[in-house]
Formats: structure tokens, sequence, C-alpha cells
């Protein structure tokens, strides 16, 4: 049997200092310390345009301590992405692989995106090597704008904390929640999806990230100019049909905070194996005046026209049937109502 030669990985766009090969002659086994063990590949999916470029800065900071603090152990490959959607892409192939963990380095778009790189036709994405026994694991680098979802864990946007971690490798399972249309596509997120003004607001803010966290009072400012309350129709758990009147934001939690810091759905737990739906109904523009300091506190959820409900599916439509209600996914424009959405719990393993 000829000496095997190991694969170039598709998705090692750069690798500054490239590690020395450190397979045995046989394969891919490696002595550690007393134990043999596969070396394994990290793979690090760096936006270069998250927080308005800050997230790139500190990513070319962090690499030399990342080396020192990982590199004996770990292959460190870095795949830096080339506009949107392409983290999906760069993560499927980094499962396919084998890779150990995709960590995703930015904000929580592209989280998102790494999210949705586990999944695949409606189906978790698996190494290609079937006798393989490990599975990949998420991982984050929190380096974003709003960096909501790492808020859920109490980790703050600290790359040295965040490398910590993933030195000590524990995992846990999380849940993820899947998103279905009209259409026959799953879309997947593991923070909060939300509907109406929040969404809407959402879609704003995202012209305005440059400005920083500001960009999230300017998007909800604009959301407001025209915003009416609306009549929508919601089914918990495949139950019956139930009308909700006047609705203002329809916010669905597998983690806890959006928009910067909102802890809009403070029950929620991403290892709860359920969401919690929050509903705000017939707010005026002056009620988030009054009660904005609540929603940042999660205190809100004893307020008029506010509740709250744990579900593992819940379906939301427009009574009117028009299809101009904002949805969004985790800080990420996704369309328009109607959607399904749906817990799959422990989806995928977790550094944390
Ligand atoms: N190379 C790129 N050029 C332009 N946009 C990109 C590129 N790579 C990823 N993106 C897009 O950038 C968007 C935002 O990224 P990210 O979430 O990392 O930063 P952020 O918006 O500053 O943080 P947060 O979402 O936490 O507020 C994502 O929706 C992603 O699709």
């Amino acid at each position: 049997m000829g000496v095997r030669v190991p694969m170039v990985k598709p998705w090692v766009v750069k690798a500054e200092k490239p590690m020395a090969p450190d397979l045995s002659p046989d394969g891919s086994i490696l002595r550690c310390g007393s134990s043999f063990s596969r070396r394994r590949d990290l793979v690090f999916v760096v936006n270069p345009q998250g927080a308005n470029g800050r997230t790139i800065n500190e990513w070319k900071k962090l690499l030399p301590y990342l080396r020192s603090r990982l590199g004996t152990d770990y292959n460190i490959c870095e795949s830096l992405t080339s506009g949107p959607s392409h983290a999906i892409d760069i993560t499927r192939e980094a499962i396919w692989e084998g890779a150990d963990a995709v960590i995703a380095v930015g904000g929580d778009g592209t989280l998102h995106e790494v999210v949705n790189g586990f999944f695949w036709a409606g189906e978790g994405v698996t190494n290609r090597d079937r006798e393989a026994t490990h599975s990949t694991a998420l991982g984050l680098i929190p380096l974003g704008t709003g960096s909501d979802f790492a808020r859920s864990f109490n980790w703050r946007n600290d790359p040295h904390e965040a490398i910590e971690r993933i030195v000590r490798g524990q995992r846990t399972c999380i849940d993820v929640g899947v998103i279905s249309g009209e259409t026959k596509e799953f879309h997947y997120f593991v923070n909060v999806a939300d509907i109406h003004l929040s969404a809407k607001a959402g879609y704003y803010a995202s012209r305005y990230k440059k400005l920083g966290n500001l960009c999230y009072v300017i998007g909800a400012l604009q959301a407001f100019i025209g915003h009416h309350n609306q009549d929508l129709r919601i089914k918990v758990n495949g139950g019956e049909w139930e009308e909700c009147s006047q609705v203002t934001a329809l916010c669905i939690g597998n983690g806890k905070y959006f928009g910067g810091g909102m802890k809009i759905t403070p029950n929620a737990e991403p290892r709860g194996g359920n969401f919690e739906v929050v509903i705000l109904q017939d707010f005026k523009w002056y009620d988030f005046i009054l009660k904005l300091h609540k929603l940042y506190r999660g205190t809100h959820l004893s307020v008029k026209n506010v509740s709250s409900l744990r579900v593992q599916s819940v379906e939301v439509e427009d009574i009117s049937g028009g299809a101009s209600i904002y949805v969004q996914s985790d800080g990420e424009h996704l369309g328009f109502l109607p959607r399904r959405f749906c817990i799959i719990p422990s989806a995928i393993e977790m550094i944390c």
C-alpha cells in the first residue's frame, strides 16, 4: 500500500504559516503525549467585513496567539469569506472533510451562515468518511457588531476567552430552529427569529452597521415610519389556528437577546428543547420609549400586551393574506410571512 498523501482541503483559503505536515507515515495518526490521536482540523470562518472591518483587524492580531495556544494539537485552517453565504459553503465542505470544529469568527450573521452550513437538503451534514467516529462541533469567536447569541451564554466579545473555550474543548448540544415557508427550502437559526416591526427594524439597521450599535436605534426609528400593527394567525405545536390581534412584533427565541443586547426572550435557553415566543401587541411608539429599559433588562413579560409562550413549533400567517410582514432570523432578513418555525433539539454540538 502506498503512502497516503494528505488532501489539500478546499476550505483552506489562506494559511499564513502552514503547519508542518504531522501525519504519521501510514496516514493521519499523530502521536500526542502518551496516547495516539488524530491531529485535528479547526476551521476558522472569518468575515472580513464583520463589525465594519473590526473583525479582520482583531483576527490578524489574534492569529499568532491562536497558533501558539492551539497549533501544537490542531491544524489551524483560516478561511476568509468572500461575500454573503460563502460561510455556508465553507462549513459544509469542512464537515464533509471531517473537520473537528468549524468556528465562526464574526457576528451573528456569520454564526447564522455557519449554522446553516451544518445542514443540507433538510438533513444534518456529516463526514464523507462513514467510518469516522467524531462529529464536527460549532465554535464561536464573537467579534461582531451585536454578537447577541454569545450573550445567552454570558460570553463577552473577548476573543482570548473564546480561545480558552476552544482549548478546553468542552462540547454541549444546542437546539437549532428550522424555518419553512411556501417553498420546500429550509432555513436554520440559532438565536432569535422575529416577525413584523423588529424584523423591519433589523432590515433597516443592516444598512447602518457602519455606525455600530447605533444602527439598531436608527433602524427602529425608520421602521416606525408607516408602521401598522397587524392581526396575525398563529398555530402552536400543531394545534388549532388562533387569532392574535394587533401584533407589533412576534419573537421566537432559542437564545435570549437580539438587536444589540435587548433581552427579548428572557426565558429562552439554547439547550432547553423549546422556543420562548414573546408577542408584543398593540404597542404604540411611545410604549417603546416608556418600556425600552424593561425590554433591555428582560423584565417586560409582566407588561400589559406582552405575552410569552413555551413552544416546540409555531406557524404564523398574516390574516389579511398579504405578503408584506417582514421575517428575520438571527438578525438577517429572511423574507415575509407565512412561515413555520420548529425546534430541532440537540441538533449541533457547540464548543462552550
Ligand atoms: N466578504 C464579505 N463581504 C461582504 N459581506 C459579507 C462578507 N462575508 C460575510 N458577509 C456578510 O456580512 C454580514 C454581517 O456579518 P457579521 O454578522 O459577521 O457582522 P455584524 O453584522 O457586524 O455583526 P452582528 O450580526 O453581530 O451585528 C453577514 O450577513 C454576511 O452574509
